[in-house]
């Protein structure tokens, strides 16, 4: 697939009725000597933006590791209908704040999982670099090293590597954590424009507001998915009490 800027919304197929990019089949993951995801069943619908909710530790940053390849499950199946790679936006805390690189180079990096050892960037992975600054609105950052910049413009720089990945299945650890409202709602919208231009997104959030403007919620707990489906089904008042009630 060709994607992703400038083009054409595509019309809207209802949510129940979407095919899963997805499917999460009896799934467990942990790390050595730590069992973290307990039997997970559940799917992410294509072109649809699917928020990650629960509290510290329930095991959303996990999932997302699972999903893009980078943790290997114990047990159960993670299941991709799409041959194209993940983009993995980790949390922004991942990123070395001393890293010796500029917006733009972070952003590169974005395209190197398509060069071989010996290509160089094209014209179109160029291309993707710039679309994907431009998108972020951090095109007069380029030339500035991460170091110097405030979190919420490091966030957009670290959103724009993902977007210059071109992938169809874009995962993002907590990317409006700590921003102002204003740039939450600019991330915010750019994801949901996203999902309309044939990108599957998956967010791990704290930000309920972000998770009831999503199509499709997972709700976890201590590892175990307690509720899927539409926000207004799954983000009860109740089912977030029972949540987020000590244990
Ligand atoms: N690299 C690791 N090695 C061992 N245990 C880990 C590792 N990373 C996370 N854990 C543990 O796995 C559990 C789930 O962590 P995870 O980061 O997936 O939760 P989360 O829901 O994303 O939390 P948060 O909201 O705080 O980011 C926690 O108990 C955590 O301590």
């Amino acid at each position: 697939m060709k994607i992703m800027f400038n083009k054409p919304t595509i019309a809207p197929t209802p949510r129940r009725n979407r095919a899963a990019r997805v499917h999460l089949d009896g799934l467990c993951a942990g790390y050595p000597g730590r069992k973290v995801l307990h039997q997970l069943t559940a799917d992410i619908p294509e072109l649809a933006n699917v928020a990650l909710v629960g509290p510290n530790g329930s095991g959303k940053s996990t999932l997302l590791g699972v999903v893009a390849g980078v943790i290997r499950p114990t047990s159960g199946e993670v299941r991709h209908h799409g041959d194209r790679r993940p983009a993995f936006v980790p949390q922004r805390g991942a990123l070395g704040d001393t890293l010796p690189l500029t917006v733009r180079q972070t952003v590169e990096m974005g395209r190197w999982g398509g060069l071989g050892s010996w290509r160089r960037p094209a014209r179109r992975d160029r291309a993707a670099v710039e679309a994907a600054l431009d998108r972020l609105g951090i095109g007069d950052l380029a030339g500035r090293q991460l170091g110097e910049l405030s979190g919420g413009q490091r966030q957009r720089t670290l959103v724009a590597q993902g977007l210059a990945q071109e992938s169809d299945l874009l995962l993002l650890d907590e990317p409006t954590t700590g921003l102002d409202p204003d740039a939450r709602g600019r991330i915010g919208s750019l994801l949901t424009e996203l999902a309309g231009e044939g990108v599957t997104v998956v967010q791990a959030t704290h930000d309920l507001e972000a998770a009831r403007a999503a199509d499709v919620c997972l709700l976890l707990r201590e590892g175990h998915l307690v509720g899927q489906g539409p926000p207004d089904e799954v983000l009860t008042e109740s089912a977030l009490a029972r949540v987020w009630q000590p244990a």
